[in-house]
């Protein structure tokens, strides 16, 4: 028996960090959504008692670093499960990209073990595992539209945002979270208002979304690496209604509700940019059953 679990990658439509904490963690609130782009996770029993990752990606380790092996292991040795597994990862999720692509993974292999082995745990459940591997595992447990708050480990979940198309691009080169978080000097942070975008997604308010977007880290990741802004000013000229980087970076995105205006976006940043891709947002939690 084996089971399929899809991995979407995550945007951040506001990401505010509110204080510096003892355990060296930045205190969070970000409002995190799926889009449908998503790694494909193939959970399968092993005669022997390992953990086997499998994956074409070169990109992608195939050991203990992986996420989801650290989600195997996890989910095993708390239930001393004896049996072994292999876990097929189909990547489409950039990596290293700030789309919580290991994670997904993560999370997805938390979803697939869980049937596999029948434990008939909660999301809620998985999700306080998830929290152990990083701290956006959680969020990925469930998809769909969320307030993170905490490092990012405590969901509440919101409404799905206003229909719209999303493009993402990622410029070639990776970025470290913990750099970009050790760059932060809260001080000079120019916080994005959180409440209101959550009002506008109450209110389904395209405009309003578009409008309070905002991502602290991203003037950090700029500083580091420019062609980022430089991706920014493209998408803004061909068109985009609000355009922001995700996460700590480097990928951007940029939002419009019109068709042609996406693909002529597409287009217009594919001369600049070897990975742009145009996407919907996956909106509800439903989206990953
Ligand atoms: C910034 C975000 C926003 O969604 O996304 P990505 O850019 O990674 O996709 C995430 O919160 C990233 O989550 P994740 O990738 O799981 O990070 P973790 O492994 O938990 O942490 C990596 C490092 O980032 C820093 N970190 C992370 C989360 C947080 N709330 N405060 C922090 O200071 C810490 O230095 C930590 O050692
Ligand atoms: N399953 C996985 N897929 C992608 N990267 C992974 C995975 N497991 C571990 N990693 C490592 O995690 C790091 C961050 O990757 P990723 O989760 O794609 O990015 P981000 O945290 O920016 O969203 C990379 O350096 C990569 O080597």
């Amino acid at each position: 028996m084996r089971f399929l679990e899809k991995a979407p990658a995550k945007i951040n439509l506001a990401l505010d960090t509110l204080y510096k904490r003892s355990d060296g963690y930045h205190e969070v609130e970000m409002i995190m959504t799926t889009v449908d782009l998503a790694d494909r996770i193939e959970v399968s029993p092993l005669k022997s008692d390992e953990i086997r990752i499998v994956s074409e990606n070169r990109f992608v380790p195939n050991d203990h670093r992986n996420l989801a092996y650290q989600a195997a292991r996890l989910i095993k040795n708390t239930y001393h499960i004896r049996q072994g597994v292999e876990i097929y990862i189909e990547k489409q999720i950039p990596v290293a990209a700030g789309l919580a692509g290991g994670s997904s993974d993560a999370a997805a292999v938390l979803r697939g073990l869980n049937k596999l082995w029948e434990l008939d745990l909660s999301l809620e459940q998985l999700a306080v595992m998830g929290a152990e591997i990083g701290s956006d595992v959680s969020f990925c447990v469930y998809g769909g539209t969320a307030l993170a708050t905490g490092r990012g480990e405590q969901i509440k979940e919101l409404p799905a945002p206003p229909p719209c198309w999303v493009i993402l691009a990622k410029p070639t080169i990776g970025v470290s979270t913990q750099t970009v978080y050790q760059n932060l000097n809260l001080d000079e942070v120019d916080h994005p208002d959180v409440q209101r975008m959550i009002q506008a997604l109450h209110e389904e308010s395209y405009e309003g979304m578009c409008k309070e977007i905002g991502n602290v880290l991203e003037p950090i990741t700029i500083q580091l690496h420019p062609e980022v802004e430089q991706i920014k000013s493209h998408m803004k000229e061909f068109g985009a209604d609000a355009v922001l980087m995700s996460g700590s970076g480097p990928t951007v995105f940029g939002l419009t509700q019109q068709e042609t205006r996406a693909q002529r976006i597409y287009n217009g940043l594919r001369g600049f940019c070897d990975e742009v891709y145009i996407v919907r947002m996956l909106g509800s939690r439903s989206s990953l059953d």
